[in-house]
């Protein structure tokens, strides 16, 4: 899909900024904490999922002070728009999952089917604990209920874009957590 630049400039201009770059500093301080307290001496695998889950997870690496592996896979719902359909997994991690204890980044928990099939993925393949981490959950009804361990903010139904989080493509390095106006949500 090719979107206008105009389009793409207009959305960041209108949009509202829901969280600073200090505040989204914060909650991965304290998701931070929280990964060590639970995997630090487990020899962890960190899993980002891609495309959104590389600034979360990047942004975490440093903060990690104990031996683990990265690998990455990809899954998507959304491709560009900004409402989820069929999940297409485009990459599996290369990794064995076989015995280890996963720790699985993302940008955003929304309805939960990416993290919920990314999960059941690694315990079909055999690991040995699977851990789910969330720079976002967003709060609706919507939810398929499925729950992650380490969430680093809640956020209302909108849809957002910054620190992984795309709108059409861009701005997923936007510098805090922007919600788009209205007119650009569908
Ligand atoms: O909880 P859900 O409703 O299933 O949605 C969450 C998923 O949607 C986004 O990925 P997307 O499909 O946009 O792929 P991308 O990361 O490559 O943009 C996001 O990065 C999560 O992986
Ligand atoms: N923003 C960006 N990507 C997403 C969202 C959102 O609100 N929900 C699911 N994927």
């Amino acid at each position: 899909m090719s979107v206008a630049i105009d389009e793409i400039n207009r959305v960041r201009q209108q949009a509202r900024r829901i969280c600073s770059r200090a505040e989204v500093e914060d909650a991965l301080n304290h998701m931070a904490e929280r990964i060590t307290a639970r995997t630090a001496g487990r020899n962890p695998l960190l899993l980002a999922v891609m495309n959104g889950g590389l600034v979360p997870l990047g942004m975490l690496l440093p903060r990690l002070d104990f031996p683990l592996r990265v690998d990455y896979l990809h899954a998507t719902r959304y491709r560009e728009r900004t409402f989820g359909t069929d999940l297409q997994w485009k990459k599996r991690p290369e990794t064995s999952l076989e015995g280890e204890t996963v720790v699985i980044v993302d940008d955003i928990l929304d309805e939960g089917y990416t993290l919920d099939a990314i999960a059941a993925y690694c315990r079909e393949q055999g690991a040995r604990e699977v851990i789910s981490v969330v720079l976002v959950h967003k709060q609706h009804d919507r939810s398929n209920g499925f729950e992650a361990d380490i969430v680093g903010m809640t956020m209302p139904d909108q849809y957002l874009f910054g620190y992984g989080m795309d709108y059409k493509g861009y701005w997923r390095n936007a510098p805090g957590i922007f919600a788009v106006g209205e007119e650009h949500e569908h």
